[in-house]
């Protein structure tokens, strides 16, 4: 049956990395027989430049008719000086609320290959496999009232960061339900010795718990999950954690895999379409340059094919291609300290069409 996705290259290496997935994806419909529908929208930057808005309509009615959604990223220096409601990342904030994906899956997979470019020890990553389940649609990025008011020395910025009890529940019962699935246990992560939110979320977690009595659980406070992060990864299976915890926590995390280039993400609503993105950004530094790593990006196509699509075993072929590349040696810039070697995104996507065809014809 026909998929259609939404492509949304957005800004900086956005575009780049969504080349790479579509040839990725493409490649997939032609070894394994499906059709994959793409139609491109814009979002952040590139759509304040061509509707004067981050998010147009058009955009969100491509992506609500469509299965699935894929992401580049959004926002750069271009755009920095624009009032907040009118920059790049108020379309991606836009698109997560209108599509009410409150469930945002970043795995943390550790490659043996790359033990070498993470600057953390080899015996504190081995082994590391876990998972932050982010709350994505409330607390601090949504809260009302935002503003600005007085002058001068007067002048004070708000923020609100508020959650219900609706909105805990849900995000917490499907990080339960993850630790159940992996036969692992949860970590919810909150700042409960500060914040009145973070209180009602402890309370949250122990009742959601009771539905779940055989998966262990606890608390733990924000600013010792960060050092508990580098400390001990091993330690955490699942991760539950508010929307802004999850942001800062998750780009930590990466740093374990060796490259903020590695992580994925699934965001996922009750039952409407999945966006599939990296968790980096558009790397003003690097965009035009050829040189990011697309591999964030494939990553998210693996949880596409398996979130969105069920389509198990073509899963598992590109993510073990992804492995084979890395154990073949082939590395994007940031991943090495050998600029002679270092594949460009182009080059590193062909290895990984490569080595996913080979895997297929063969088996
Ligand atoms: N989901 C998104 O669209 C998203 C996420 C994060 C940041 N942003 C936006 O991106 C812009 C830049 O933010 P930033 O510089 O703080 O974060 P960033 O994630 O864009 O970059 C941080 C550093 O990591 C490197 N990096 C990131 N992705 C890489 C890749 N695939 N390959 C190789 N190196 C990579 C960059 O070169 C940079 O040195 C800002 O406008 C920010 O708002 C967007
Ligand atoms: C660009 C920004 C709005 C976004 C976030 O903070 O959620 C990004 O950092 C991410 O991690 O996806
Ligand atoms: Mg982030």
């Amino acid at each position: 049956m026909k998929k259609r996705i939404a492509i949304l290259p957005g800004d900086g290496i956005g575009p780049e990395v969504c080349d790479a997935a579509t040839k990725v994806l493409t490649e997939i419909s032609r070894l394994y027989k499906h059709e994959f529908e793409f139609t491109y929208g814009d979002l952040g930057g590139v759509a304040i430049d061509s509707s004067g808005t981050p998010l147009p309509e058009e955009t969100l009615s491509i992506c609500k008719q469509s299965d699935a959604v894929l992401l580049g990223a959004v926002g750069g220096p271009k755009w920095d000086t624009l009032p907040g409601d009118k920059r790049p990342e108020k379309g991606l904030l836009g698109l997560r609320k209108e599509l009410d994906l409150f469930a945002n899956l970043r795995p943390v997979t550790i490659y043996d290959a790359l033990a070498e470019a993470s600057p953390l020890k080899d015996e504190i990553i081995q082994g590391v496999d876990l998972v932050i389940v982010r709350e994505l649609t409330g607390g601090l990025y949504f809260g009302e009232p935002r503003e600005r008011r007085g002058v001068g020395e007067e002048e004070v910025a708000v923020d609100t960061l508020v959650y219900s009890r609706k909105e805990i529940e849900r995000i917490v019962r499907k990080g339960f339900e993850f630790a159940e699935v992996r036969g692992g246990a949860l970590t919810s992560v909150d700042k409960a010795n500060v914040l009145e939110s973070s209180r009602l979320w402890r309370e949250v977690v122990e009742e959601v718990a009771k539905e779940f009595p055989e998966i262990s659980y606890s608390h733990m406070l924000v600013d010792n999950a960060a050092m508990q992060l580098i400390r001990n990864p091993k330690q955490f299976d699942v991760i539950v954690t508010e929307n802004m915890f999850g942001d800062i926590l998750s780009d930590e995390a990466s740093m374990i895999t060796g490259s903020l280039g590695m992580l994925p993400s699934a965001s996922l609503s009750q039952d409407g379409p999945g966006l599939f993105e990296p968790i980096h950004g558009s790397a003003p530094d690097i965009a035009g340059k050829g040189i990011a790593n697309p591999l964030a990006t494939l990553s998210s196509v693996v949880m596409m094919l398996t979130y969105a699509f069920q389509m198990t075993d073509e899963a598992q072929a590109l993510s073990e291609a992804i492995n084979d590349v890395l154990e073949n040696g082939y590395r994007t810039a940031d991943l090495t300290q050998d600029e002679k070697t270092a594949l460009s995104t182009v080059e590193m996507t062909e290895k990984v069409i490569d080595a996913l065809t080979k895997k297929v014809v063969i088996s």
